[in-house]
């Protein structure tokens, strides 16, 4: 069994958690309250800042020219095609460029971005992959379930977002993540491999989080 198979089967019930919350089924449904969506678009763009310096450190960290053009070309699809879907995204909602750039991130937002980060400053290759990668395979596996679901990705609001995340160029990503870490880890310890799962469940642990903030629009305190 490789690293990424045990990872998945171990996390099973907590993934399920994160692909059954309410914001992700009522996108999938298209009830959710766009109040709910425009708040997730605002935090999810100044998460996706801090998620692409993890890129740039994984470039400096590889080991060899191939794995660091990688990181280099996500550094680039993240900063200048998801993130340029979140420009158009917003503007549908009414948020505008200068709203994007000057929002406060939330508590949830700061600690998942800077957990993630200070893994990737600290810890080895084998870390940060560990910790970027639920981001990468929830979204696929999320935006796949979505996209089966009838008239889900033709929905006014949410049908670009599941389109985007159930596109080949996002599966090739989560798959070439999952493929290095389970490379990286071929002759891994198994105390190296219990810390790597310690690392994919905390990052799990903060998908379902932000989806609960977004859901519930969370910025505590909350009168402030
Ligand atoms: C909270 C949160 N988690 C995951 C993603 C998805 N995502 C971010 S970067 C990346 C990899 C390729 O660019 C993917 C799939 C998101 N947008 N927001």
């Amino acid at each position: 069994m490789t690293f990424s198979e045990r990872l998945h089967e171990k996390l099973q019930p907590i993934w399920r958690e994160n692909h059954q919350h309410p914001f992700v089924t009522e996108m999938g449904e298209g009830t959710l309250d766009p109040e709910k969506f425009r708040f997730f678009m605002v935090q999810d763009y100044l998460y996706l800042i801090e998620y692409a310096k993890l890129f740039a450190i994984g470039a400096s960290k590889a080991t060899n020219v191939e794995t660091m053009g990688r990181f280099a070309k996500l550094l680039d699809v993240t900063m200048n095609e998801e993130m340029a879907l979140h420009r158009e995204y917003a503007k549908k909602f009414g948020i505008t460029e200068q709203e994007l750039e000057e929002a406060s991130p939330s508590p949830t937002t700061l600690a998942y971005t800077h957990y993630m980060l200070h893994v990737g400053q600290n810890g080895s290759l084998s870390d940060l992959v560990a910790a970027l990668l639920p981001c990468a395979w929830s979204y696929w596996e999320i935006g796949r379930e979505l996209a089966v679901i009838p008239g889900a990705a033709d929905h006014p609001l949410y049908g670009e977002w599941i389109r985007m995340y159930s596109s080949e160029e996002f599966a090739q990503t989560a798959q070439w993540c999952i493929d290095l870490l389970d490379e990286l880890t071929a002759d891994s310890s198994e105390a190296e491999l219990q810390k790597l799962e310690t690392i994919f469940l905390n990052t799990t642990r903060f998908e379902y989080m932000f989806w609960d903030m977004a859901y519930h629009q969370t910025m505590w305190p909350m009168k402030a």
